[in-house]
């Protein structure tokens, strides 16, 4: 495993507000993730571990400290610029595959590629391959709703991964899911993280999914703190 940063927070702060009212959700966050490091995020439900995730993927602004992704100071990027970033760097997963309805699993897979400009015979077949990793080789042509929900997550974990992107930012990836199906998704995932050397921030309840990974956090009251 290689010792390169991928993702580093410094000093990140965030608050929402409520009419006249502020409330503070974290303060003075730091953090970092090396290249392949797999790290699990837990707290209390409205303790923020969405909103951190949220941030760290660009999707929300911090109001104030820095986050860095692959050597890219967040805040000095334009939209576009982040745009390209998170389609580059980073992979995305969910608790819902949020998978586009009207395509298919194929279809839904090649997209993050045709987006970054990859010709459509090579997205094609990318696709297809990484398709073929997560099981679903016979299930190329049908569309999210002709899929069991541990294949749309097969599905939704194919289309982040597709990109090789140096880190998968994964939301209770396997909440909507029976015990023993999101047992079997959260192997394929780390076993496809392994395979490509792809770090991993995960925002889970579940301790048996935190146990998966390499270090755990704890959010709780604003702090972030290390517990391995
Ligand atoms: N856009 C927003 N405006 C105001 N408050 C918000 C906004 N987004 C989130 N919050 C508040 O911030 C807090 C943290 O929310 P967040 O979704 O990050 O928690 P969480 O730890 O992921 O919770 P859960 O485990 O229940 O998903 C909550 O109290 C929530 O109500």
């Amino acid at each position: 495993m290689s010792d390169s940063v991928v993702l580093k927070c410094e000093n990140l702060s965030k608050f929402f507000t409520d009419g006249q009212r502020k409330i503070q959700i974290f303060e003075g966050l730091d953090f970092q993730v090396k290249a392949g490091e797999s790290v699990a995020i837990m707290g209390a439900s409205g303790s923020g571990k969405s909103t951190l995730l949220h941030l760290l993927g660009g999707l929300d602004t911090a109001n104030a400290g820095d986050i860095n992704i692959q050597g890219q100071q967040l805040s000095k990027l334009s939209g576009r610029q982040r745009g390209l970033l998170r389609n580059q760097h980073l992979g995305f997963v969910y608790q819902f595959h949020h998978l586009l309805p009207e395509f298919s699993a194929l279809e839904n897979v090649m997209m993050p590629l045709l987006i970054g400009k990859t010709a459509k015979a090579a997205a094609k077949q990318q696709a297809t391959e990484i398709l073929q990793q997560v099981g679903l080789s016979d299930r190329l042509t049908h569309r999210p709703a002709q899929l069991s929900g541990g294949e749309r997550q097969r599905a939704a974990i194919a289309r982040a991964m597709v990109t090789s992107p140096a880190c998968i930012l994964a939301d209770e990836p396997t909440g909507n899911l029976d015990e023993k199906t999101a047992s079997s998704v959260m192997d394929l995932l780390i076993n496809l993280k392994e395979q490509l050397n792809t770090s991993l921030v995960l925002v889970t309840h579940d301790q048996k999914v935190a146990d998966k990974m390499q270090h755990q956090y704890l959010l709780q009251q604003g702090a972030l703190i290390k517990l391995s």
